[in-house]
């Protein structure tokens, strides 16, 4: 954890985003590190889980960090919560809560609140939009020989 809030500070001081730092480990072994990177990137995913996660995965040569504990200065905002899950680490462990990031400025109670709106009732309307060709994609990848699921 001590690795994940240098990261974070390290971050910081050099302006590369938020106060956020994040480090994964296999077997003992640090395998990815990120820190939040938005600024420096024009990026609003860069935080420093995905960074990591991004890191570790490809230092892994793999799509999926079971085995993993991911280790991160801050409770995961839902997008990193979305990104951990699909990652599958082991465990996750947070040193400051998303009550104290909030106090910082980083408040993300609102995207939580959203999970729970209907489609149509979000801040930013998400709109139905069917075309003729809307399931083609899920039909093909259903019938699609020696697939990858994950
Ligand atoms: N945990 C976490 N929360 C954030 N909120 C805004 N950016 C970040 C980030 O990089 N990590």
């Amino acid at each position: 954890m001590s690795a994940a809030i240098a990261l974070a500070q390290y971050g910081m001081q050099h302006g590369q985003g938020g106060p956020f730092g994040c480090v994964i480990v296999k077997d003992g072994r640090i395998v990815g590190k990120g820190y939040n990177s938005v600024l420096s990137t024009n990026d609003p995913t860069a935080h420093a889980e995905v960074m990591a996660i991004r890191d570790a995965c490809k230092s892994l040569g793999s799509f999926q960090l079971t085995g993993c504990d991911l280790y991160t200065s801050c409770e995961p905002c839902p997008m990193c919560l979305g990104a951990i899950y699909w990652a599958r680490p082991d465990r996750v462990f947070y040193a400051c809560t998303k009550e104290e990031a909030a106090e910082a400025g980083f408040d993300d109670a609102f995207i939580y609140k959203e999970l729970d709106r209907a489609p149509t009732e979000r801040k930013i309307p998400f709109i139905p939009l069917r075309i003729e060709a809307s399931d083609k994609p899920f039909q093909d990848w259903k019938e699609k020989e020696n697939r990858t699921n994950y």
